[in-house]
């Protein structure tokens, strides 16, 4: 993606992970940690408004979706709120993506489509294997059970897919290399691996974790 150009739905299609693997860096809540995701490299944003020690509100998440520049996505996290809900604060944080990463169905995607934004979903990786597009979303986010907890799951049970699916749950700068290699994602995720204490990210694990990310494509 050329700086400059906003990362929306058509950015999205068009990505080439064979040139560009898509990095996102989730739980973000202070302007030092977005200003660090954005200068390593962040291709999205995270911010959570579902219930987490990492959660943020609407007024917070304006003010840091202010600094981003428009070729990064920034992105809302929902899981089991009301569509209302989910509705009144993206729009209210003016975010260009909705992560649901709950038991939401078909019909939020359907009706947040219409709100032009690009559509994720968080699904734990379990049988029946969730299939990328089954919702409509833009990019399917497989993760562990608990979404946040650090806790990785066994990738390679995946093997690879050339859909638009993002690898998260326990990756850090350590292993997201290693991870990459036997899963081939369309992209990565990350947000307990790059922080001190629950809800406390350090800026050099942020660094170190896109620079390892990077290395791999
Ligand atoms: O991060 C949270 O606390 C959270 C809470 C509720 C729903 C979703 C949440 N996070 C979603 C993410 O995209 C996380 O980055 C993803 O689960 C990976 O987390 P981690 O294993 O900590 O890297």
């Amino acid at each position: 993606m050329a700086i400059g150009h906003p990362l929306d739905r058509a950015a999205v299609n068009d990505w080439n992970p064979l040139t560009s693997l898509f990095v996102k860096v989730c739980g973000l809540r202070t302007e030092r940690d977005v200003d660090t995701a954005v200068e390593a490299g962040a291709d999205a944003i995270g911010f959570v408004f579902a219930e987490s020690p990492r959660q943020v509100d609407a007024d917070t998440a304006r003010r840091l979706v202010r600094r981003v520049p428009e070729h990064v996505l920034t992105v809302a996290v929902f899981r089991n709120q009301s569509l209302g809900e989910v509705r009144a604060l993206s729009s209210a944080a003016g975010v260009g993506a909705v992560q649901l990463h709950g038991s939401e169905g078909r019909d939020y995607y359907d009706i947040l489509r219409q709100d032009d934004v690009v559509l994720i979903r968080g699904a734990a990786f379990r049988e029946p294997i969730p299939q990328y597009g089954d919702m409509g979303e833009d990019m399917l986010l497989l993760d562990a059970p608990t979404p946040g907890a650090g806790v990785p799951w066994n990738w390679a049970q995946f093997g690879s897919s050339t859909d638009k699916w993002l690898l998260a749950g326990g990756l850090t700068p350590d292993n997201v290399g290693e991870a990459i290699a036997a899963t081939k994602p369309f992209g990565v995720d990350v947000s307990s691996g790059v922080e001190v204490s629950r809800g406390v990210k350090d800026p050099a694990l942020i660094t170190s974790f896109i620079k390892a990310a990077r290395a791999q494509v």
